[in-house]
């Protein structure tokens, strides 16, 4: 049987991420920079480095079975794909923004407007929701200057943290999409046997990733509401200290709910509390 081919990033926002997220899939394969594609020694798959643009119709049209990639990129390509899994990473908006002092102050005011976008689909179909007729200027990098330039009024692009907004005197004006990494594949793909396989040990690797390994002390005459804060994958394990009537509880949390409950936890009695990272959870 041939071989699986999954399409990640070459270089870029997404790339390192994506090939850590293989690697942790307990998959050995050299990340050379300057191969295009790389061979899993120790599962049937290979790996094409792509210029991101180029996944959803590369999955598309079964040139590679699996791929990583934006949803703002599924989206701009419309390329037919079915979303196997969020993958919880590249997470990012796509805004209109506007300069600053600029007089556009609701939608309708990009009415005849200029906007200077690399996500020309996006951006139409929303105006096209929103009954406007703007003039769409198609840039491929550096959005973010062109009202400087003068090149246009407004800009639609991806915001993360707002610095590049922020740095080119513009703020946001409408919010059009959110988008994370998604793992995707051609549409009937997914009964594959290795794909399932393959899709097992991604969510087992996410879900380790939001779950904490914590080990506390207690008192026994605490434990009950100790054990009541914390709901472990089953039960918590106990394990006895030498000091009399005290033991170890052992459990796993999602880090959010240890966060919340830390104060609760330290009321109830849990002393020297020790938190760990997790590496994979096999349900
Ligand atoms: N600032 C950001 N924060 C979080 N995610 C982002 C950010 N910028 C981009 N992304 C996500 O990462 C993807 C890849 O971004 P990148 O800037 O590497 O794209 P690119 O320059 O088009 O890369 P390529 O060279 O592969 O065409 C985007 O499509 C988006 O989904
Ligand atoms: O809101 P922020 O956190 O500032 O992020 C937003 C910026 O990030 C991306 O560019 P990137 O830095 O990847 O460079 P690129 O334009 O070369 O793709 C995107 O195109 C924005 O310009
Ligand atoms: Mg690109």
């Amino acid at each position: 049987m041939k071989n699986l081919k999954i399409a990640i990033q070459k270089s870029g926002r997404l790339n390192e991420k994506s090939v850590q997220l293989l690697k942790n899939c307990g998959l050995n394969f050299e990340n050379y920079k300057s191969s295009l594609i790389t061979t899993v020694s120790n599962f049937p798959l290979e790996i094409l480095f792509l210029r991101d643009d180029d996944i959803p119709e590369y999955v598309q049209d079964g040139i590679a079975d699996l791929g990583i990639v934006g949803e703002n990129v599924i989206a701009e390509t419309e390329a037919e794909v079915r979303y196997l899994q969020r993958l919880g990473f590249g997470k990012c908006s796509l805004k209109i923004a506007v300069p600053n002092h600029s007089d556009i102050r609701e939608l309708s005011d990009l009415n005849g407007k200029a906007i200077a976008t690399s996500y020309p689909v996006i951006l139409q179909k929303f105006l096209t929701e929103s009954r406007i007729t703007a003039d769409i200027r198609m840039i491929s990098g550096s959005v973010e200057i062109s009202p400087a330039l003068e090149l246009s009024h407004a800009i639609f692009d991806i915001v993360s943290t707002g610095g590049t907004l922020r740095s080119n005197g513009l703020v946001p004006f409408a919010d059009v999409m959110t988008s994370e990494a998604i793992l995707i594949s051609k549409n009937g793909i997914d009964s594959n046997p290795v794909v399932r396989e393959l899709m097992q040990r991604i969510q087992s690797v996410l879900r380790a990733a939001e779950t904490k390994y914590v080990v506390l002390n207690v008192e026994r005459d605490n434990l009950n509401e100790i054990i009541s804060l914390l709901p472990g994958v089953k039960s918590p394990t106990l394990v006895p200290l030498a000091e009399e009537n005290w033991v170890a509880v052992h459990t796993v949390i999602s880090e959010q709910d240890f966060w919340e409950k830390i104060n609760k936890l330290k009321a109830a009695g849990a002393q020297g509390i020790v938190v760990m990272p997790v590496e994979k959870i096999i349900i």
